[in-house]
């Protein structure tokens, strides 16, 4: 994002090396007795805390107007704070007026235009609020949440799966992966249905944090998740699986009780296709791999 900020950025470097080159042409070194050092401390630390600011606003702003006030705000607060700290090892004999208008004058002009940057950030947030919350409204009214865990429904994955079987070039890879808790129903048994619920939204939350932001994570119901990965080949959706099946076995604690079967399906798309039949052969193959390995270990 910084890069974006460049030519702000050099602007204000070029800025600062002139107030100071001014800065120290008009003053005289101060001798080391003279410098009151918790002066120097807390003018150096105010001058970083500013830094710290505009590295805030590099960092996380897009470029536009309310940066630009930002940066011009935070710059020439840090253009006075560095002329004070200065003048606490330089005294300005006979240029006290120059130097006290290089240092004072840009403080006030800064603070104005962070208010109004902040009051333009404050702006922008109520209007991506305002479209989230529309956003959230039109999915909770039109039942694509599933209102436990706050994720996607089935409903919703076969559209966001027919948009992506609409859109993608035919060549690019598109995975499922059917996430299944085993053992839930006995977890649910033994320690109640509220445990049960609090276990399902944990679980749902770990697995977020654990995919890409461009991947799709929905309950399709019960102790079901359906993962919709696009531009992913089969085998690293397979492997995808087997990290999350391994991960979730480490993590110990109340969700010891269960473990994730996970499995991966590549999506095709063709020959008619459509997304209620590959998200149904996704779910019948799963359940096929389900009951072998239970046939397996119960052997
Ligand atoms: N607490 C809670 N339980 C639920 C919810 N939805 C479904 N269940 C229960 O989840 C259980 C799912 O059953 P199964 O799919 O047989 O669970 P399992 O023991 O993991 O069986 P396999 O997946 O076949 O290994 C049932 O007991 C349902 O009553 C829910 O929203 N909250």
């Amino acid at each position: 994002m910084w890069r974006q900020h460049l030519p702000s950025l050099l602007l204000l470097c070029a800025a600062l090396c002139v107030g100071c080159t001014l800065a120290l042409s008009l003053g005289q070194p101060k001798p080391l007795s003279a410098i009151a050092w918790y002066d120097v401390l807390g003018e150096a630390v105010t001058l970083l805390v500013a830094c710290g600011w505009l590295g805030l606003v590099v960092a996380y702003r897009p470029r536009g107007w309310v940066s630009h006030c930002l940066i011009a705000g935070t710059g020439l607060l840090i253009w006075s704070y560095a002329l004070d700290l200065f003048d606490e090892f330089f005294e300005y004999v006979g240029v006290d007026h120059p130097q006290s208008l290089l240092e004072s004058a840009p403080a006030p002009l800064g603070m104005l235009l962070l208010t109004v940057g902040v009051a333009g950030w404050m702006r922008e947030q109520r209007i991506v609020h305002r479209q989230l919350s529309g956003r959230e409204h039109f999915l909770r009214d039109h039942r694509l949440l599933d209102p436990l865990t706050k994720l996607y429904n089935r409903a919703y994955l076969q559209h966001a799966l027919e948009r992506e079987l609409e859109l993608r070039a035919p060549d690019e890879p598109l995975s499922l992966l059917v996430i299944d808790v085993e053992g839930f129903a006995r977890y649910n048994h033994t320690y109640g249905a509220v445990a049960g619920d609090r276990l399902l939204v944990r679980i749902s939350e770990w697995l977020l944090m654990r995919m890409r932001p461009s991947s799709l994570l929905c309950r399709y119901g019960g102790d079901r998740f359906v993962m919709l990965l696009p531009d992913t080949p089969l085998p690293r959706a397979v492997r995808l699986g087997r990290l999350l099946q391994d991960r979730f076995a480490k993590l110990g604690d109340e969700a010891a009780a269960c473990t994730l079967r996970c499995s991966a399906h590549a999506v095709d798309g063709r020959n008619g296709r459509t997304a209620p039949t590959e998200i149904g052969d996704a779910l019948a193959a799963h359940s096929r791999a389900s009951r072998r390995a239970q046939w397996a270990a119960a052997r």
